[in-house]
């Protein structure tokens, strides 16, 4: 069974600017739960509220509302007015199973890069020797294990944001906040950081909560997605269900495909019979290693079905290709009825699409 790291119930935060008119609701009512081995990604423009969202899981942001649930246990509460927090103490303890990445990767420059690791577990009880070795090991790790007498400036943005990740996970914690980790990098750092962190995930079960602007960043790595909007997260779900069938007009944006078909079904628009008899458009999403020829050639060679590709996009989600197509299918009605019958079981979704400007049926 899958087991909940993170819960956060019903969160508010509210930045005062003395009168309550002037309040800022940066969160605003906010529920997520996050699973064990998760990489969640949660994606919005900015000032969406994403950072103040996930400062509030290691409780660096404090909410005006709402619970904290950090692998069972409750480190904060304030419900009607109700208000319960861990002492000093136990927060630091809890924090350190918490580490943390951002955008500038705020090292010490004036210490070498070994340094840096090692300033992470000087609260730790380990001895000098094993607080040595465990740093090395945490080089080894990120493949930084011959850089450790270099300085932060004598690294790459993408080297010095490893040191950041063997940094945040010097005391072993099982979740990792990445806040725009990758936002400062070239598109080749930005890829080897983003599978660094898929390896961590896979080999340490480290849990990861990705927050970035970037859809990109989010499918090459991300499970699950969650997109916020003016404090709200405004639709939740798989990536691929994110990716194939996106909900809000802001969640299509991201995903970017969204123009790219509507294009495509106003220019059919145009040249179309809408109400041809014997027609339908449909979208067909499917997954994995199919491409869109057999599925095509099948329609026409099994139910005599003509079906012409209008749009095409294969987007690898994770490691897995998704395709979507959108094509015109003719042929009488039962063969189209059956057609779309075969595409079910074969494991393609298949939705007809009204020509009516903007509508799915
Ligand atoms: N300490 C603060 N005091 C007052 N307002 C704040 C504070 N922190 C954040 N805000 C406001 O809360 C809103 C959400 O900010 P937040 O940084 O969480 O957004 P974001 O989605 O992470 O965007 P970005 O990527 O630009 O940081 C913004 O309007 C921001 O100005």
């Amino acid at each position: 069974m899958s087991e909940t790291v993170i819960k956060l119930d019903n969160i508010d935060v509210f930045f005062d600017k003395g009168k309550e008119a002037d309040q800022i609701k940066a969160v605003q009512n906010v529920s997520l739960e996050v699973e064990k081995g998760d990489i969640y990604g949660v994606v919005g423009y900015s000032g969406a509220g994403k950072s103040t969202l996930v400062r509030v899981i290691n409780l660096l942001q404090i909410p005006t509302n709402g619970t904290i649930t950090i692998n069972g246990k409750v480190i904060f509460s304030n419900q009607a007015g109700k208000q319960t927090m861990l002492s000093a103490k136990e927060l630091r303890e809890e924090r350190r199973g918490i580490g943390m990445i951002f955008q500038h990767f705020n090292l010490l420059e004036e210490r070498t890069v070994i340094e840096n690791v090692k300033f992470a577990l000087r609260h730790s009880h380990l001895k000098e020797k094993e607080i040595d070795e465990r740093a090395q090991e945490l080089l080894d790790l990120v493949d930084l294990g011959d850089r450790g007498d270099a300085y932060p400036a004598q690294l790459s943005g993408g080297q010095q944001q490893r040191v950041a990740i063997a940094r945040a996970l010097a005391n072993k914690p099982d979740i990792l906040i990445s806040d725009e980790a990758t936002s400062a990098l070239d598109p080749k750092n930005t890829t080897q950081i983003l599978e660094l962190l898929a390896r961590l995930n896979k080999e340490l079960g480290l849990t990861i909560v990705l927050i970035t602007h970037e859809m990109d960043a989010v499918k090459k790595v991300a499970n699950k997605v969650a997109v916020m909007s003016a404090g709200q997260i405004i639709e939740r779900g798989s990536l691929l269900d994110i990716f194939t069938n996106s909900q809000s007009e802001l969640t299509k944006e991201l995903v970017g495909t969204e123009q790219n078909s509507q294009d495509a079904l106003s220019i059919l628009r145009k040249s179309q019979n809408t109400d041809a008899k014997n027609t339908t458009i449909l979208k067909l999403t499917y997954e994995g290693n199919s491409t869109s020829d057999p599925i095509v050639t099948k329609l026409y060679s099994e139910f005599g079905v003509q079906a012409s590709i209008i749009y095409g996009n294969v987007e690898l989600l994770r490691d897995t290709p998704v395709g979507t197509l959108y094509v015109v299918v003719s042929g009488d009605d039962d063969s189209r009825r059956k057609a779309i019958d075969y595409l079910h079981t074969a494991g393609v979704q298949a939705t007809e699409i009204s020509l009516s400007e903007g509508s799915d049926k």
